[in-house]
């Protein structure tokens, strides 16, 4: 992978809280369109990773780039308008309002168009159609119109799914987006997650493993703050030091 074909670049990040190295050395690259899979047990680091690569945390060593650009030392929006964009771990959604307000609200927000989003009124239009296609495509078209706290869990993951692409990403992070979803509702979640626009680069954070292994073209395993292994699904379920330190014996 030459440096131009790398849509997102950490090197050597580290990271302490007080005492504890919670990244040491850590380094991924993701292309564009990536499928990638970031696991490992309770603890590892891996929340801490994405708030170093979103800014959200400054590493106290390494570097990011994204598409080339050394964001290191950008915040949260630089790196947003740089093209990254994440879901979170606990729901983030303003309950009284429906999918397709809360779709609008983030493309007015990403087209700089504030409060004014009423007008004008050929932009208005254009922007329901891109709202309306957007649920659509996580199958969230019927719901469209139902208040987000009436809507089942899964179908609120799918919705924080929505409100990533409406920035149109280079990269999107998946926080967890199976954790605490009903068996039930699983299988909409992972067909809407397995046809996300190819072009987007995509590094899922999951503990189900099912998820995973479906989903990853590689997968990267953090254990104690160091990267352990990196490879495909195959390597990943047959190296002996992934099965010690995380898999078990299930997955291969
Ligand atoms: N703000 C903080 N202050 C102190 N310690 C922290 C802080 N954030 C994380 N840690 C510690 O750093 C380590 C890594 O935590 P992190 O949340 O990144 O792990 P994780 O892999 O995401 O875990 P999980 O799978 O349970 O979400 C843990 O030991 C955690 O207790």
């Amino acid at each position: 992978m030459t440096a131009a074909g790398v849509a997102l670049h950490a090197r050597g990040l580290g990271i302490a809280f007080g005492a504890l190295r919670a990244l040491d050395g850590v380094s991924l690259a993701l292309e564009p369109g990536a499928r990638q899979a970031l696991i490992g047990p309770n603890g590892a680091g891996k929340t801490t990773l994405i708030n170093l690569l979103t800014g959200v945390l400054r590493p106290a060593s390494g570097s990011i780039t994204l598409g080339g650009l050394d964001v290191t030392r950008h915040g949260s929006d630089r790196r947003a308008r740089a093209g990254l964009a994440r879901t979170f771990q606990v729901n983030a959604l303003f309950p009284s309002l429906t999918p397709l307000q809360s779709v609008l609200l983030a493309l007015c927000e990403r087209e700089g168009l504030g409060g004014a989003w009423w007008r004008p009124l050929r932009r208005q239009s254009a922007l329901f159609d891109e709202a309306h296609a957007l649920l659509a495509r996580l199958g969230l078209g019927p719901l469209a119109g139902t208040p987000v706290a009436a809507l089942a869990y899964g179908s609120q993951r799918l919705l924080e799914i929505a409100l990533a692409l409406a920035t149109r990403p280079r990269i999107l992070l998946l926080d967890e987006p199976a954790a605490g979803v009903p068996a039930g509702e699983r299988v909409a979640l992972f067909e809407v997650i397995a046809v996300l626009p190819a072009d987007i680069g995509i590094l899922l954070i999951e503990h189900d493993m099912d998820l995973v292994f479906r989903f990853a073209r590689r997968i990267s395993v953090l254990v104690a703050g160091r990267i352990l292994a990196e490879g495909t699904p195959e390597e990943i379920a047959a190296d002996p030091r992934v099965r010690a330190a995380y898999l078990g014996p299930a997955h291969g």
